[in-house]
């Protein structure tokens, strides 16, 4: 018997038999059990092997491969597409049916089956598309190993870029576009060299030149003639996400090498990175995508070459590919909106002076405060938009300007898990658009879910007001501590009193498990992005002029010198003129826009961004989920 498995061992390719391997399985597993009886050393741990049920069932998984490699499987007919029409046709042309033919009937009339019936056919008939052209008879020994590659074009591009060799003027795929025609063909490799394109040779050609060659057909099939290239370099590529914080237009850079290649993007896009392995132009894709093919975006190094050019050459240049987040000549129209408004007020103010104290702007909601709507604070808060010199300050002023230093965020999906601390909802937008009158009707909506932060003064209290109720009445050196150990998310100075919302005001009212609805000043919007706060941000953005107009009739602002006033016709335009300098600067970082025309929509609008906001999967910067140390 031993000879026998010896037999089977040396001449694997002998038969074996239907139950071949599991009789010779049986017969080592006698063989050994003999040897146990013989007391032979190793034995033991054979026959456990041996008697394994995992070893056993692989060996029927080997025969039934044997079994099924025997029997090369053929269809039963090539028309089995016709054959359902046949019978489409009989069980239509019969009298009365019965139920069972008539599942058959809707079965077979179903698109997918017919396309799977239509695609069987195409197999068994072997009727491939497209038809290779014949290999020459004689190929010259001394030519390096070519391919011939066969492309079927529709309509969509070829999804490659060539390049040229400026000394030898051999042509070279430079990229192939991830998702595209070439790549989902997986016949054609970046670095490989072209030689002929449908039979005309491509050497010393311009890539323009063969760019026609291959467009000269838009449609069907495109013969490439290749030399491989030898050593395809091994990509690992990881998934990244990023939220684009700048604008790029393809077709307004000369740099990219292919513009019809490249996507286009406005700051707070997020985009999938496919392909990073070129150093300047990667590939990705504008989410939500519905196309399988990237497409060239520039690498976070190039874009931000491209950023510091723009910066220091073209200070506002709207034509150029790529628009800054800031501009010089905008902080300067910063400071003549500022005076602009001085001018406007003075006579009026004379009459009638703000008085801090008098009003301020006390919100109550039967035994509920609703902290956080003071006056002084939000024309603190108005002072800072109209100034390059802010006397609104954020935890950290200079964070702005580093963000103009990458020009994409990595980004991550994330879902409040129910458990979670609520995200802090931040509400922001050009003074008067109605930033507090929406935070308040959603307050007063429900109070027992969403609640202000209390903020901080160095103001004396009135005989009204509790301390932690309307505010936190604390003394300038206390307010000066808190600064410098960077406690407050923004603070400022209004009529020589200190004013300011801590992280502590805002995490009491989410560890109370409220939602905290906070208004915020753009400067603040570095502050409140924090793995902690994981703040969702609204911007409110006024209408059109008109509108405005038509919706303010009855509505009263609040500037740094008149309490209610009505609109006038320079506060809309002031207002428009605000609200571009901020979506100019801020825009990417927006989770969601609410145009505050009709005050009912927008009320709506609010409560399903903050639902949205608390119960849905949204992008989030990458560090809030994996915190840096730095
Ligand atoms: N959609 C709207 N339609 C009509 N009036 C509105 C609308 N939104 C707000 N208002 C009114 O406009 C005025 C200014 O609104 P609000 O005080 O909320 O502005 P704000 O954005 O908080 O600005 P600031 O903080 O600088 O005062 C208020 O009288 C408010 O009731």
């Amino acid at each position: 018997m031993r000879q026998a498995v010896e037999a089977q061992v040396l001449n694997p390719c002998c038969e074996l038999g239907e139950h071949g391997l599991r009789q010779i399985l049986s017969d080592v597993i006698q063989e050994v059990q003999w040897s146990v009886n013989q007391d032979i050393d190793g034995a033991e741990i054979l026959h456990s092997l041996l008697n394994a049920s995992w070893l056993q069932s692989l060996l029927k998984v080997y025969e039934c491969l044997q079994r099924y490699l025997r029997g090369s499987p053929a269809p039963a007919l090539d028309y089995a597409s016709g054959l359902s029409l046949q019978l489409l046709a009989d069980i239509r042309a019969l009298p009365g049916c019965s139920e069972e033919a008539k599942e058959l009937y809707s079965l077979l009339r179903k698109p997918n089956l017919q396309a799977l019936l239509s695609a069987h056919d195409t197999v068994a008939q072997k009727d491939y598309e497209p038809v290779l052209p014949p290999m020459p008879d004689k190929l010259p020994d001394d030519e390096e190993a070519t391919r011939i590659i066969c492309l079927v074009k529709n309509k969509q591009p070829l999804g490659a870029t060539i390049k040229r060799n400026e000394i030898t003027g051999e042509i070279f795929i430079a990229r192939v576009i991830h998702g595209g025609l070439a790549d989902r063909s997986g016949l054609l490799h970046a670095g490989d060299r072209v030689v002929e394109v449908n039979g005309f040779p491509v050497d010393g050609l311009e890539p323009e030149q063969v760019i026609q060659v291959v467009q000269a057909r838009s449609q069907g099939t495109i013969m490439f003639k290749v030399i491989p290239i030898t050593e395809r370099p091994v990509h690992n590529q990881t998934m990244l996400y990023v939220r684009a914080l700048v604008d790029y237009s393809p077709q307004q850079d000369p740099a990219i090498p292919c513009a019809d290649a490249g996507v286009s993007f406005r700051k707070g896009d997020v985009l999938e990175i496919v392909d990073q392995t070129d150093a300047l132009w990667w590939q990705a894709k504008k989410l939500p995508s519905s196309s399988a093919c990237a497409g060239l975006v520039p690498s976070s190094n190039l874009l931000r070459r491209k950023q510091r050019e723009v910066w220091w050459s073209q200070p506002y240049h709207p034509q150029a590919g790529i628009q800054t987040l800031s501009t010089v000549e905008e902080e300067e129209d910063l400071i003549a909106l500022d005076e602009k408004c001085v001018e406007a007020d003075e006579e009026a103010f004379e009459s009638e002076e703000l008085r801090e104290g008098e009003d301020d702007g006390c919100s109550k909601l039967e035994d509920i405060y609703l902290a956080g709507f003071r006056r002084s604070l939000r024309l603190c808060r108005r002072r800072s938009h109209s100034t390059t010199q802010p006397s609104c300050h954020t935890r950290c002023p200079s964070s702005c300007s580093n963000s103009l230093g990458s020009p994409y965020e990595e980004v991550v999906r994330y879902q409040r898990h129910p458990q979670d601390a609520h995200r802090l909802i931040a509400l922001l937008g050009p003074p008067g658009v109605g930033v507090n009158e929406l935070r308040r009707r959603l307050i007063e909506l429900n109070p027992n879910l969403f609640l202000g932060a209390v903020p901080h003064t160095t103001r004396a209290p009135k005989g009204y007001e509790e301390s932690g109720r309307e505010y936190y009445f604390i003394s300038r050196e206390t307010f000066g501590n808190m600064v410098y150990n960077n406690r407050f998310l923004d603070y400022g100075e209004y009529r020589g009193n200190l004013y300011g919302t801590s992280i502590e005001s805002v995490r009491d009212v989410l560890l109370s498990g409220k939602i905290c609805v906070m208004d915020i000043d753009p400067n603040a919007i570095h502050a409140v992005r924090s793995h902690e706060l994981k703040a969702y941000i609204i911007y409110v953005k006024p209408p059109s002029q008109d509108r405005l107009k038509e919706t303010r009739q009855d509505s009263y602002i609040t500037t740094n010198y008149y309490i209610n006033r009505p609109f006038k016709e320079e506060d809309f335009q002031e207002m428009e003129e605000a609200a571009r300098k901020i979506e100019s600067h801020y825009w990417a970082f927006f989770d969601q826009v609410i145009v505050n025309d009709r005050l009912q929509d927008s009320c709506v609008q609010l409560l399903t961004a903050v639902r949205k906001a608390q119960d849905e999967p949204q992008w989030v910067p990458a560090s809030w989920i994996r915190p840096t140390t730095t």
